[in-house]
């Protein structure tokens, strides 16, 4: 498989702790995401290169476009409605009321506006935490949750096949790329079975997003790089690595999604590593890819 002429830069160096949920926002050539533990949510505007940043009470993990404008985020263990222009966050919706140690970790909208999220147990140490606390949720529009299953250690990259049938998701200390049929008029999830196992050197999987031709980015926590799988035959077809060891997830953006986003953490790394890795967690743009992405679906409520 030829990659030579994929090309990656460096975009955003504010070493964030740790980068996640990049999500692409057409309206105003901005990237969006999170720094986890800054309790942060930012908007880098590709075209003026200014980042702008808005701090919540609580960490994190994800964000999302809001069709009704705005966006929704899960901060800590609940579901928010975040107003950009007077930085306030409304709860729409809290889960695990009866696990305190527990927070919200990826998330993203489905093709029907239903806004999936799934918990785990908070890190003592990266991927070091107490197993089997999370679960996967998802916010419909009317602002009910729906759970459908626990006993998840580390819920991270989430993603719909492009004909609406298939939702792709990653628990990720099962070191495993899961998919599940969808139901896009319920929401409903069944048949759960293993489309890809990473290999040991790819490391932990974490974010994840779909491209025009239905095949899947994985970012590879510790691996360093962001890889392209066939869900249909299981098979890896590229492999992109990047100057950061910790890849934490990505998405497609800019002009057509014909790039991709990729976010970096450097919460975890030692004195050493950081000096060989100034770059890490850093916002990295990758251009050459020959494949686009598609837009992201904005939350319906
Ligand atoms: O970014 C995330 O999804 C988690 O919140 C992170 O903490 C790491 O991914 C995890 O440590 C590695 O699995
Ligand atoms: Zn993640």
């Amino acid at each position: 498989m030829t990659m030579s002429s994929a090309k990656i830069e460096c975009v955003l160096r504010e070493n964030w702790r740790c980068g996640e949920s990049p999500v692409w926002e057409e309206a105003s050539n901005s990237l969006l995401f999170v720094d986890i533990p800054a309790k942060k949510v930012c908007r880098w505007d590709s075209l003026s290169k200014q980042v702008q940043q808005v701090t919540v009470d609580a960490p994190v993990s994800s964000v999302a476009l809001r069709q009704s404008g705005g966006y929704v985020a899960t901060v800590g263990t609940k579901f928010c409605a975040l107003n950009w222009e007077d930085q306030s966050a409304v709860v729409l919706a809290t889960v695990d009321k009866d696990k305190k140690n527990n927070r919200f970790n990826d998330g993203k909208v489905d093709p029907a506006g239903r806004y999936f999220a799934g918990t785990m147990a908070e890190e003592t140490a990266p991927a070091v935490l107490e197993r089997h606390q999370g679960s996967l949720y998802s916010l419909f529009p009317d602002h009910h949750v729906e759970k459908y299953f626990d006993q998840v250690d580390i819920s991270n990259g989430l993603d719909w096949s492009l004909d609406h049938k298939i939702f792709y998701y990653i628990d990720s200390l099962s070191y495993s790329v899961d998919a599940f049929d969808y139901d896009l008029q319920t929401g409903k999830i069944s048949n759960r079975r293993s489309v890809y196992k990473l290999e040991k050197e790819e490391q932990i999987p974490d974010g994840m997003c779909i491209d025009v031709e239905g095949k899947l980015w994985v970012a590879c926590y510790n691996g360093g790089r962001v890889i392209r799988l066939d869900p249909e035959t299981g098979k890896r077809l590229q492999t992109v690595k990047l100057p950061v060891v910790k890849t934490t997830s990505c998405c497609f953006g800019g002009k057509d999604y014909s790039e991709m986003y990729v976010t970096s953490a450097r919460d975890g790394m030692d004195p050493e590593g950081l000096l060989q890795q100034p770059e890490a967690g850093g916002i990295f743009k990758i251009t050459g890819l020959g494949v686009k992405g598609i837009p992201p679906y904005p939350y319906a409520g």
